[in-house]
């Protein structure tokens, strides 16, 4: 088992993983001092749920725990207000306390919702993330929950840490291909944020990655994981640095949004986002080989770097606009130094985004 800690003073945790973790999460929780005396809701959707609630359900028995579970239906639209008040239904209906937990089992859509029904039920209560997507090696880290506006992505939310995070590998297995894609989207973000190695490391390694060999997704968990732990311990409510941890998203929410939330998975987004950065990097003046390289290391990974014909450029420049990062008037993008290095760019007019929008329909560097 590999563990990455996540050091935010008196509100650290460690993340656990490795294989065969789900069957001991009662144990786990009964480390982490979780009480045995009130009730714990579990969150998880229809797909998770059918592989692996029973595992959760007879490990916390075992230890002698109770819960209430909430499933909801499997996608990105079940971060929405409507669906968090079902959970919050349950949760009230179940008679949770201030002791107890909300555990999110299953990938980001499920870890965002339970994370923003634990932080704000009853003014919040204690979260635990057990997450079974590789692209969840991002969302159950750092405290980012939230659900969607039909406007714009994350629109309400708030920051609550897990007590632990909770990684057993062994639920990956199960994973459609399009989503072992898309959750390589976040692991090479790291890699192209803030270690050129381990960027080219996902390129080198796409087939073992993709076909979900064990011991190449160990490692990328574990490094993706670091990179991220290491960012979110130096700025945990993003007032500056962990901005960059948002590389490809202006463009990537504003096409989940006006995509309607179920047309691109969030991965393929960004990584369309991605291409698109690194596409405006060179057109402000970063050396020409960021764009094809980067798009190299994408289609490795078998995801997409080419913006649909359908999806509006007013309606996605209206979505960006309502970028976290766009304060005082400005649009802000990370935008890759080259490969592993990124800055935090203000002052991006408008004019050149709607050029990269442009481009980005059509634009795929012949030589990749
Ligand atoms: N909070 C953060 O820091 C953060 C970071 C990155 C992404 N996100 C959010 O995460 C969400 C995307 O997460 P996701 O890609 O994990 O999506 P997801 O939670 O929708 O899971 C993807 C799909 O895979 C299914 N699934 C999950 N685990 C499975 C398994 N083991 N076997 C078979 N099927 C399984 C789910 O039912 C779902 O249909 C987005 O909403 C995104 O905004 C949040
Ligand atoms: O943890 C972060 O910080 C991130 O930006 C990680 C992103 O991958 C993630 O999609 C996050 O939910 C985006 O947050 P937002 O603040 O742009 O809504
Ligand atoms: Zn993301």
């Amino acid at each position: 088992m590999r563990t990455v800690q996540v050091e935010l003073g008196d509100r650290s945790y460690p993340i656990y993983i490795g294989p065969s973790l789900l069957p001991e999460t009662g144990s786990y929780l009964e480390k982490h001092g979780l009480t045995k005396k009130s009730t714990h809701l579990i969150v998880t959707d229809e797909q998770v749920a059918a592989r692996h609630l029973d595992t959760l359900k007879q490990s916390l028995e075992s230890q002698g725990y109770t819960a209430v579970v909430s499933i909801v239906k499997s996608g990105e639209t079940s971060k929405s207000l409507a669906v968090y008040e079902e959970v919050m239904t349950t949760a009230i209906q179940g008679g949770l306390d201030r002791s107890s937990a909300v555990l999110a089992l299953g990938g980001g859509v499920v870890g965002d919702l339970a994370g923003f029904v634990a932080a704000t039920y009853m003014r919040g209560v204690k979260f635990v993330q057990i997450p079974t997507t590789i692209l969840a090696h991002d969302s159950s880290v750092g405290g980012k929950v939230a659900v969607n506006h039909r406007l714009a992505k994350n629109m309400i939310g708030a920051f609550h840490q897990p007590e632990l995070v909770l990684y057993d590998m062994d639920t990956l297995q199960t994973l459609p291909a399009r989503e072992v894609s898309a959750g390589l989207a976040e692991m090479v973000k790291h890699g192209l944020i803030r270690d050129a190695e381990f960027a080219g490391w996902c390129r080198d390694h796409a087939s073992e990655l993709l076909s979900l060999d064990r011991e190449a997704l160990a490692y990328g968990l574990e490094r993706g994981c670091s990179i991220k732990a290491n960012v979110v311990s130096a700025d945990e409510r993003e007032g500056g640095l962990r901005a960059i941890l948002n590389l490809g998203h202006t463009i990537g929410h504003a096409i989940e949004a006006v995509g309607g939330y179920g047309e691109f998975l969030h991965g393929e987004a960004i990584s369309i986002g991605m291409a698109g950065s690194a596409m405006l990097a060179v057109k402000l003046g970063r050396d020409a080989s960021i764009y094809p390289e980067t798009v190299s290391m994408l289609k490795a990974l078998k995801l997409p770097v080419v913006l649909p014909e359908h999806l509006p450029t007013d309606e996605l420049i209206a979505a960006m606009k309502h970028d976290k990062k766009f304060t005082e008037g400005t649009m802000v993008f990370i935008v890759p130094d080259r490969i592993g290095e990124v800055s935090i760019v203000k002052d991006i007019p408008e004019a050149l985004v709607r050029e990269v929008i442009e481009e980005l329909r059509r634009k795929e560097p012949e030589h990749v």
